[in-house]
């Protein structure tokens, strides 16, 4: 989703033509300030590595359709290690896939390290899956050809791609700059090896690792060509706790050490607390994101803080969390108020609905939305409403709603 240049205004070019709806012609400014909001609108992602912007993939067959994806907005920025959560169906794989080069949007946008992703034709995607892209899938045997050794599947991408990556050094990568290519690939396939912790292990076939030790080949496979960013789908879903969490440890390395972005899925909760941004997806969308930071302690040291936010999507949507809709019956249709700093989100229907009916609690931001699922609110209604207005009224009653998500947006 690379920004176009876009033709710059000129100030003669643009004298108060027109009246707004209250009779006020539209100065330079109005006209400035509009293509400013126009310009931030279309530059969505331009700053992110990954970008996904109303993302949609659907399957059909047999007559039956499947939406893996309903319109899924993702950022990731450069040097960012998120794991991606959700429960199995919720569209974990489909985006991965998408995001690999292997599969096609229905619909949406999809950027990856300015490559635009629906728009690739088969050389350029077949040059991106080589060298923008590291791939590391669950199955062990899937990442590693049986026959050759642990250096040699390694060197195996370089020799495809012609050697080298995104580093600009005429084909070779450049710690290994100036030796002859087979051992240049050699030398950069002993070298990540080594960061990951596999030398020893270098002349080895796979049947002769471990899964663990398979699976720490496969990440210096994927990191082999230099890549902007390594996808992972459940790359520890097959070994046992100890195990995955070394595997873990050597992705976080390649992370660190070598500064490369990475985005692994996982259903494993150890795995994710590890992170400092895990995404979870609920049916096709993004709908909370935990973001985890060090803070000092009270005996010196440092103590990791997560806290998990509700995400808006690009047309406004949130999910609410079932823990949070059931007990208050939230459904069909609810009540949103905007406070000065937060919305309230309140049962539409009921004693509750007339409880909203009191002064000033029945008209202003909120009292129109009609959500058709009940597990999304729709703010449009209202956006254009003044903040504030209608928010303040007499008898605007607390809902008895723990104090999170919905209420304090990222
Ligand atoms: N090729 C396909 N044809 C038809 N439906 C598909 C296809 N691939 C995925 N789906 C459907 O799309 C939805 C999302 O699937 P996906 O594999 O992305 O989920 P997931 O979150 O990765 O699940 P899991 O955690 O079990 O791997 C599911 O309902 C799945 O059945």
């Amino acid at each position: 989703m690379t920004p176009r240049p876009r033709p710059r205004q000129s100030a003669s070019a643009s004298p108060p033509a027109s009246t707004g709806g209250e009779g006020r012609a539209t100065t330079l400014g109005d006209l400035e300030r509009r293509a400013a909001a126009g310009r931030r609108e279309r530059a969505y992602g331009a700053d992110a590595l990954i970008a996904c912007d109303r993302l949609v993939r659907i399957f059909s067959g047999d007559g039956v359709e499947v939406q893996a994806l309903q319109g899924l907005d993702l950022l990731v920025h450069e040097g960012e290690l998120t794991a991606l959560v959700g429960a199995s169906g919720s569209g974990k794989s489909t985006l991965l896939n998408i995001l690999a080069g292997l599969d096609t949007p229905s619909a949406g946008s999809a950027s990856v390290a300015g490559h635009d992703l629906p728009a690739m034709d088969a050389r350029t995607r077949l040059h991106y899956r080589r060298r923008v892209v590291g791939f590391i899938w669950q199955r062990t045997a899937r990442n590693l050809l049986p026959y050759l050794t642990a250096a040699q599947n390694v060197a195996l991408p370089m020799k495809l791609s012609a050697g080298g990556g995104r580093t600009g050094t005429g084909g070779a990568h450049p710690v290994a700059a100036g030796l002859g290519r087979g051992r240049r690939r050699r030398r950069r396939a002993l070298e990540l090896l080594d960061l990951l912790g596999m030398a020893d292990h270098a002349g080895r076939r796979p049947a002769q690792l471990s899964g663990g030790q398979q699976q720490r080949v496969a990440i210096a496979v994927a990191l082999a060509n230099d890549p902007s960013v390594i996808l992972a789908d459940e790359p520890t879903g097959e070994l046992d706790t100890a195990t995955a969490a070394e595997v873990f440890t050597a992705l976080r390395r390649a992370n660190t050490e070598l500064g490369t972005t990475i985005l692994v899925v996982t259903h494993d909760a150890a795995v994710s607390a590890q992170v400092n941004r895990t995404v979870s997806i609920r049916d096709g969308r993004t709908s909370t994101e935990t973001l985890r930071t060090a803070t000092p302690d009270a005996e010196g040291g440092a103590a990791t803080v997560g806290r998990e936010y509700t995400t808006i999507d690009r047309s406004g949507r949130l999910q609410l969390p079932p823990e949070f809709t059931t007990p208050l019956a939230l459904r069909d249709r609810v009540l949103l108020e905007l406070r000065p700093d937060h919305i309230q989100v309140r049962p539409g229907d009921g004693t509750r609905a007339q409880e909203s009916e009191e002064p000033g609690t029945g008209t202003g931001p909120g009292t129109g939305t009609g959500p058709e699922s009940g597990t999304a609110t729709e703010p449009g209604a209202w956006a254009a409403s003044e903040p504030g207005a209608g928010t303040e009224g007499a008898g605007a009653r607390e809902t008895d709603a723990p104090d999170r998500g919905e209420e304090e947006p990222g």
